[in-house]
């Protein structure tokens, strides 16, 4: 279980986030939405301990996550952005993230499922960006960790691999997994996610259903919920 308590974070003056309170269950599939620059990403490294903030605490399975690093070991990430040495081959890189990790990782059915093998001797730099978003999907899924945290996982994918991946993290979910997910494709989100989660103006506007967020806000699909939200509060 994830357990965010008045986290605070600001940039120099900006403030980011400005008293984030969240209970996240064991199990399940949760999109975290906002709007560009909502603070996402910010509240996703700060529950990786990527990012130090001012004042609040982050609890998974009950222990402080500055206490100790070694927490991150059972936590899974996708980056945003993956910015690895172009000079690297797609086997050279998925190797050294296995070494680097010293976990238990299973790769060969993810390079099978995302279409990979053509391109496992091929340069980082010679591939193209979908292609680069099906590695990165490989070095994040290979592991087999409780919690796994995708910040837009579905960047650059062509339909095929979209419907992989919403396969693959359905089956991560039936295994009792904590899935974390940030996107601004709704449709991606409508059909993966059992909870919203909406961040506006440094706190949790929203946590809840699709369902509900569609009954709060009298609209007919999660696109116009969302866009409902940000109207209603000139965001
Ligand atoms: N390292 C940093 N230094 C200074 N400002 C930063 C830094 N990282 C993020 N910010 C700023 O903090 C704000 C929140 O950024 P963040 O990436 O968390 O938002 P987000 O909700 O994930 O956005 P998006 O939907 O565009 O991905 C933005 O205004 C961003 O410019």
């Amino acid at each position: 279980m994830i357990k965010i308590d008045n986290l605070h974070k600001k940039y120099g003056k900006n403030k980011i986030l400005t008293g984030v309170d969240l209970e996240i269950p064991e199990k399940g599939i949760f999109a975290i939405l906002g709007p560009n620059g909502s603070g996402k990403t910010t509240m996703i490294k700060s529950i990786l301990g990527m990012v130090v903030p001012e004042k609040g605490d982050i609890f998974i399975d009950g222990q402080k996550t500055h206490s100790n690093g070694l927490y991150r070991k059972n936590i899974d990430y996708l980056p945003q952005i993956a910015n690895f040495p172009g000079n690297l081959g797609v086997k050279e890189l998925i190797k050294m993230i296995k070494d680097l990790r010293d976990t238990k990782a299973d790769e060969n059915a993810l390079i099978q499922r995302f279409g990979l093998t053509p391109f496992l001797d091929k340069k980082l730099s010679n591939l193209s960006g979908g292609t680069k978003q099906k590695v990165n999907l490989v070095l994040t899924f290979m592991f087999d960790s409780q919690i796994i945290i995708l910040d837009e996982p579905t960047t650059g994918l062509d339909p095929v691999a979209l419907l992989n991946l919403k396969e693959l993290i359905a089956e991560e979910k039936a295994k009792g997994k904590t899935i974390l997910v940030t996107s601004h494709i709704m449709s991606f989100v409508e059909g993966i996610a059992d909870e919203i989660v909406f961040l506006l103006e440094g706190k949790i506007y929203f946590k809840g259903s699709i369902q509900q967020l569609r009954e709060k806000t009298n609209e007919v699909d999660l696109e116009h919920a969302i866009a409902n939200i940000l109207k209603e509060n000139n965001a």
